[in-house]
């Protein structure tokens, strides 16, 4: 047997630098790079690795290890789960940032290497620099905490361990059924240890991504269900973005007569425009989509994991009569919901099927309601453009929560800017095969209702985890994924004040970003959640404490975004008239260097809900009348949700 004489590190690279995947015939190389943050626990070994032989790798330099890792995050997802970065961090706190990101890969099942130091295998200096010591265990350490956010986890304790390590790690990366992330914790002495791997494990590996096949009782069952149904409507899921399925279902829409709403991560996998797609549907869908939903006798599921916001908690279909059919790769979401269920790949479904309903000449019995449903939305987005504040007497979209607070706001930041004329002006001004990126807070309710695509996958929204923070290291992402294409992070205020290192990356390496910064002055969406359910304004718009009450009731805090940009090197401009946001989006296009819009908007000025209900948890005793009405009204939504 032949060996290669390698440290643990070294044997890594060079195994990362063999893996393929092949989809429909084309192979590709699948890691692409790797993010690194180094510190002693990873520098002299995975680092020294790198410094001497990468091979292919391209090798980045993070700011923040959240944020490097949901850069790969966004790479992987943008490239449909095709190619992947890797990313290594030191021990300890390096790890710890680290795992937020691992959850949100695992949440929306994007493929992550996660690569972070660990102690010392031989425990020789323990407790090494930031070591956590558990008095009743001592093979615990920070990055156990992965265990509970990755779909596989493993340390590499002796060097010859990592040969089943990485073997297992590329079935789960490689796997579109159970996809996420995987971390795979390298102790800091074991980096370094030498080992003769045998050659056979670097030998060039290519992970086919296979389309499972439908089986006929699968298709039968599906069939047999269809043909009864007059009111069927698709949620077009991830899964059809992924399983790059988007003309076979363009084709079986038409074909039957189907009309389909879109998920967060499904949408855009078909332009806006198609006469089938009904736009985002759910606890944050429009107006078209959820009225048809209502009314559906039959939900056709494709690629899509049925969440809360999806089916407004269970509780959108309100037809008595209603059953789901679901087509997802994964026997775990195909299982929800009581539906009859193809387990395979979307596409090869869909056509599958598509063949089968023919043979029936079945047609959706569907006449006029399609297109009046989207008439009817095609009118409300024309009003939310025009939505303009000209006095006092002004009501926002989301009123009589803080109706006094907007002149202030006006004063205080000299703006008369509302989000949905702001969203509207955007949507018309960027390019069309622009992409825009979103995470959290108000902005991506109003997208998914509000945001048309012109071309498709260019709606980028993590919406698995909602987590802030995402948007700016998600658009480095994309852009490394897509770097001849404009990239536009979509953040509010919150979320840029959390997380927006990545920023400094981006400029570093000569990738431009473009971010689109909605400030509101609060967390505005929770805002609207506790005041929509009888609270006060607590703890969530940004004001000063106030030294008379002592509570933070003050004044609100300005704060001047663009300034803290451009301390960075990155052109910036303020934008509180909408001549200023179309200049500003106009000389931003020319610009070779990543930029940012300090936009102020009306808070409250965000879409509400369109025909839809979310279930969060409510005080069931309170001394506050509305707090109990709103615990009321909560069980009254409830009755009418399905239990599962
Ligand atoms: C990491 C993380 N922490 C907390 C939350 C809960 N959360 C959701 S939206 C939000 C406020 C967002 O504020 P901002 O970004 O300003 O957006 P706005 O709602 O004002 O548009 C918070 C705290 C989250 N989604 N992610
Ligand atoms: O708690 C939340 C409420 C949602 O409206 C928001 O978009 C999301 O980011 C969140 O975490
Ligand atoms: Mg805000």
């Amino acid at each position: 047997m032949k060996t290669i004489r390698l440290t643990t590190a070294q044997a890594l690279i060079k195994f990362l630098n063999q893996q393929y995947v092949e989809f429909d015939g084309e192979e590709e190389k699948f890691v692409k790079g790797i993010f690194t943050i180094f510190g002693h626990g990873n520098v002299l070994g995975l680092g020294q690795a790198l410094e001497e032989d990468p091979g292919d790798m391209e090798v980045y330099q993070g700011r923040n290890e959240q944020g490097m890792a949901h850069a790969a995050v966004a790479f992987a997802k943008q490239k449909h789960r095709k190619q992947i970065m890797a990313c290594t961090s030191s021990v300890g706190p390096g790890a710890a940032n680290m795992v937020t990101a691992a959850a949100t890969a695992s949440a929306n099942n994007i493929p992550v290497l996660l690569l972070p130091g660990d102690t010392f295998a031989t425990r020789q200096p323990d407790p090494v620099l930031q070591q956590i010591e558990h008095t009743h265990d001592l093979t615990l350490t920070t990055n156990d905490a992965f265990r509970a956010v990755s779909k596989y986890w493993d340390r590499v304790n002796r060097p010859e361990q990592l040969m089943t390590a990485m073997i297992n790690a590329m079935r789960v990366l490689t796997d579109p059924a159970d996809t996420g992330a995987v971390t795979i914790a390298l102790p800091q002495d074991v980096q370094g240890e030498v080992y003769d791997f045998p050659e056979y494990f670097f030998k060039k590996r290519v992970h086919r991504i296979e389309r499972r096949v439908p089986t006929e009782s699968d298709l039968r069952d599906a069939v047999e269900l269809i043909k009864g149904k007059k009111k069927p409507i698709i949620l077009c899921g991830g899964g059809v973005r992924y399983s790059e399925a988007a003309d076979s279902l363009k084709r079986f829409a038409k074909k039957f007569n189907i009309p389909y709403g879109e998920t967060q991560a499904g949408k855009s996998a078909i332009e806006s425009f198609h006469a089938y797609n009904l736009g985002g549907i759910g606890v944050t869908g429009n107006l078209a989509a959820n009225l048809i939903a209502k009314e559906a006798d039959l939900v056709i599921g494709v690629g899509t994991r049925y969440s809360d916001f999806t089916t407004a908690s269970k509780q959108l279909f309100q037809n008595p009569e209603v059953d789901f059919l679901t087509i997802n790769v994964s026997e775990y979401h195909a299982n929800k919901l009581d539906a009859v269920k193809i387990v395979a790949d979307a596409k090869l479904a869909l056509t599958a099927l598509e063949l089968e309903l023919e043979k029936i000449a079945y047609r959706s019995g569907y006449t006029r309601e399609i297109e009046s449903a989207k008439d009817a939305w095609k009118a409300e987005l024309n009003r939310l453009h025009q939505v303009r504040y000209k006095d006092e007497r002004f009501k926002p979209e989301v009123a009589g929560h803080l109706d006094e607070v907007l002149p202030e706001f006006v004063e205080t930041y000299h703006s008369c800017l509302t989000q949905t004329e702001v969203i509207g002006q955007i949507n018309k001004l960027i390019d069309e095969d622009a992409i825009i990126i979103g995470a959290a807070g108000s902005l991506p309710g109003d997208l998914q209702r509000m945001w048309e695509s012109r071309r498709p996958n260019t709606y980028h929204m993590e919406y698995g985890y909602s987590c802030m923070g995402y948007e700016i290291s998600g658009a480095l992402g994309v852009k490394l994924a897509e770097p001849d294409k404009e990239v536009y992070a979509m953040v509010g205020d919150g979320s840029y004040l959390m997380l927006h290192s990545e920023l400094v990356t981006s400029i570093q390496e000569g990738k431009k970003v473009n971010v689109l910064l909605f400030d509101n002055a609060s967390f505005g969406c929770i805002n609207n959640l506790q005041m929509e359910n009888g609270m006060g304004s607590f703890g969530t718009e940004f004001r000063y404490r106030n030294p008379e009450t002592g509570q933070l009731d003050g004044g609100l805090i300005k704060m001047d975004f663009a300034q803290s940009a451009a301390g960075y090197g990155v052109k910036t401009y303020k934008a509180s008239t909408l001549e200023e946001l179309r200049a500003a989006i106009e000389d931003a296009k020319k610009q070779t260097v990543s930029t940012l819009i300090d936009i102020k908007v009306l808070p409250k000025t965000m879409t509400g809900g369109y025909e839809s209900w979310w279930h969060v948890g409510i005080a069931a005793v309170s001394d506050n009348p509305k707090v109990r009405e709103a615990y009321q009204n909560k069980e009254i939504h409830l009755k009418k949700a399905r239990k599962y």
